[in-house]
Formats: structure tokens, C-alpha cells, sequence
């Protein structure tokens, strides 16, 4: 008989990889069908994925907790919900089809599938369809080399996605997708720039793999977390895009993933950097969920995260704020 539960398909990555980028992507070209349904999840409290997906026919936005773990029971109920709503439907109505569910760049994708595969009622609904993992040319062989969560990632993909292929050097792709053949033979491996399908080059002959250290469960250095910080009214747009330049050429390694929505006097601004690449701003329809705005979220490690709004504040010359 006809399996004729829910498909969810999980597109996990490491911060900043470019799934939001692909997702949106294959919503407009309706990669996924008609009746999808996207489940976006945000380590930070303030959102800002959904503000680029808005064109999704339904999505569910669940910040505030990596779906894989501390946001793991919000993600049951969410899912249920779906379910549920399916269920009141007849067989012959326009039902959903399917679920994506990108997760936040600190989510293991593995984990995720465990939980919705040991719940015994969305065993019944759901079947996961494919786990994709978008996979960042630019910074992979980096996170690889020291990330075990980025490790985990790659282990847990059925399809990955290289994306940033047009900004990264042909021979450090080469050994990059030599060294995910290592890690991950299984899985097929496409390319995509800006969410568009790109033909991969024949892997050279003598493309080798990248030398792993050993690594731990966890990282040595401690865990990745999100900071927000409020930007104040009326910023002199000049002088923070100057601090945050500073800021990102000297602990680019620790800011893995800073992003936000600024409003500025040339509409509202999305701004987001990866390690030390800062993208354009992309100003966005004016229409959209506001609440998040002029708050802007730096996701790292190795500072203190009350230090990134003083360290702001002093250098814009505004009174540095006492408490966190
Ligand atoms: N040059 C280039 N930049 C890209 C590509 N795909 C994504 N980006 C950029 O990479 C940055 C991060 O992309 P996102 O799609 O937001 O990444 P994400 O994985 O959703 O990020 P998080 O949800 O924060 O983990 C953005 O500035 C994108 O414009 C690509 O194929 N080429």
C-alpha cells in the first residue's frame, strides 16, 4: 500500500552554510510542490529567517532553542500540530504534503531524526524523506578541520549541497569535496550558488583529502551561543558598519554568524557576515514582520556576551549600557 504519511525533508548545515539562501530558492522555482509546509528554527530569540522565507505558502518559526536539543519538545508539538491539522482532512482534500524544517546551523540533523523516529505519534504521521546538508565552500574545510558539530552534519546527510562554489578556489573545492567523500560517501553531493543548481566540475584525478585532526565530542573551546544586541535609534549607520569591520577582522574566528535587520533612513537593511565575509545589506520589503528589527544577533564564542553591546556603545560614543 501507499505510504501516505506526511514527507519531511531536513536541511541542516553548519551557521551561515546558505540554507535560508537555498531554501528560498527552491520555494519560488516550487522545488517542493504545491502543499509545503516550512518549519524554520533559530538558535537566537530574534528571528530573522522568516523575514526571508515570508513568500512560504504556511511556515511555523520556532526561535529560541536548537530544534536538536533544548528546543527538541517544541519541535515535537509543532510537528503534531501539523499532523493533527492533516488528520481533520479528508484523504481526498488538498492536504499537506510535506514539511521542511531548516534547522539552526548548531542543530545535528542525526539528533533530530532520532526524535521524530522514537515519538510515537509522529512515527504514524511523518517520514523523513532526505536529510540535505548545505555545505559552505568557502569555510567548510576550516569548520571540518575543528568543528565536531560540523562533522556530525555532514554525517547525517543523504544529499549535500555545495554552496559558494562561485567564490571559492577550484583546488580548495577539489579537496573539499575529496575530504567529504571521506567522511560521508553515501551521500550524493550537488552544487548551488545563491540557491541555484550549478554543474560540479569532474573531480580532478589526484584531489586529495584534507588532513582531519581527532576530534572530541565537543568542542575544546566551549559552545557556540547567540548575543543579541539592540541597536539604538537613529545609529550613525557609517560608524557601527566601521566597528563591525573592526570587530570582525579581529575575532572573525570567533564571530561565526552575526545577521540582523537594521532600519536605516534607506529602508530596513538585512545585515549579515559570515566569519569575516560581510555580505551587501539587502533592503527588505518594508511589509513583514517588524518586531525583530534594529536587533542584531552575533552567534560565537570566546567573549563575554555583555562586551559586544559596551564595546558598540563606546565606539559609536553613546552611554555604555550597565546591564547585559
Ligand atoms: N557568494 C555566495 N554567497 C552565498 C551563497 N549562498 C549563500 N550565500 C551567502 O551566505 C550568507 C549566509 O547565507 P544564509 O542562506 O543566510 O545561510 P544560513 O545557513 O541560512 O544561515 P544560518 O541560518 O544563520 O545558519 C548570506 O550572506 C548569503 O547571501 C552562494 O552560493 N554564493
Amino acid at each position: 500500500m501507499t505510504d501516505t504519511r506526511l514527507r519531511l525533508t531536513i536541511l541542516g548545515g553548519y551557521l551561515g552554510s546558505g540554507k535560508t539562501t537555498w531554501l528560498r530558492h527552491q520555494l519560488h522555482v516550487g522545488a517542493f510542490g504545491p502543499r509545503v509546509h516550512v518549519v524554520v528554527n533559530e538558535a537566537a530569540e530574534v528571528p530573522v529567517d522568516d523575514a526571508l522565507l515570508a513568500g512560504a505558502e504556511g511556515m511555523t518559526l520556532l526561535s529560541g532553542g536548537c530544534c536538536c536539543c533544548v528546543g527538541r519538545d517544541d519541535l515535537t508539538a509543532a510537528l503534531r500540530d501539523l499532523c493533527d491539522a492533516r488528520s481533520r482532512l479528508s484523504a481526498d482534500a488538498l492536504r499537506l504534503e510535506r514539511i521542511v524544517l531548516e534547522t539552526s546551523g548548531l542543530a545535528d540533523p542525526g539528533a533530530i531524526v532520532q526524535a521524530i523516529q522514537s515519538d510515537p505519534v509522529l512515527i504514524n504521521h511523518i517520514v523523513v524523506d532526505e536529510t540535505t546538508v548545505a555545505v559552505d565552500a568557502l569555510h567548510a574545510l576550516a569548520q571540518l578541520a575543528t568543528e565536531p558539530l560540523g562533522r556530525r552534519q555532514v554525517g547525517a546527510a543523504d544529499r549535500m549541497i555545495l554552496t559558494k562554489t562561485d567564490a571559492s578556489d577550484p583546488a580548495a573545492l577539489a579537496t573539499l569535496r575529496a575530504t567529504l567523500a571521506t567522511l560521508n560517501g553515501h551521500a550524493a553531493v550537488s552544487a548551488a550558488v545563491l540557491g541555484d543548481a550549478v554543474a560540479l566540475p569532474p573531480l580532478p584525478a589526484d584531489a586529495a583529502p584534507a588532513t582531519l585532526p581527532p576530534l572530541g565530542p565537543e568542542d575544546a573551546r566551549g559552545p557556540i551561543r547567540p548575543t543579541q544586541v539592540a541597536i539604538p535609534e537613529g545609529l550613525d549607520w557609517s560608524a557601527f558598519t566601521l566597528w563591525l569591520s573592526a570587530l570582525l577582522y579581529a575575532r572573525g574566528d570567533d564571530l561565526v554568524r552575526v545577521k540582523g535587520v537594521v532600519r536605516t533612513p534607506a529602508g530596513r537593511l538585512l545585515l549579515q557576515t559570515v566569519r569575516k565575509v560581510v555580505q551587501s545589506p539587502e533592503i527588505l520589503p518594508e511589509q513583514g514582520d517588524a518586531r525583530s528589527d534594529n536587533m542584531i544577533v552575533f552567534i560565537g564564542r570566546g567573549y563575554r556576551p555583555e562586551d559586544l553591546g559596551r564595546s558598540m556603545h563606546r565606539f559609536l560614543g553613546l552611554p555604555v549600557p550597565t546591564q547585559p
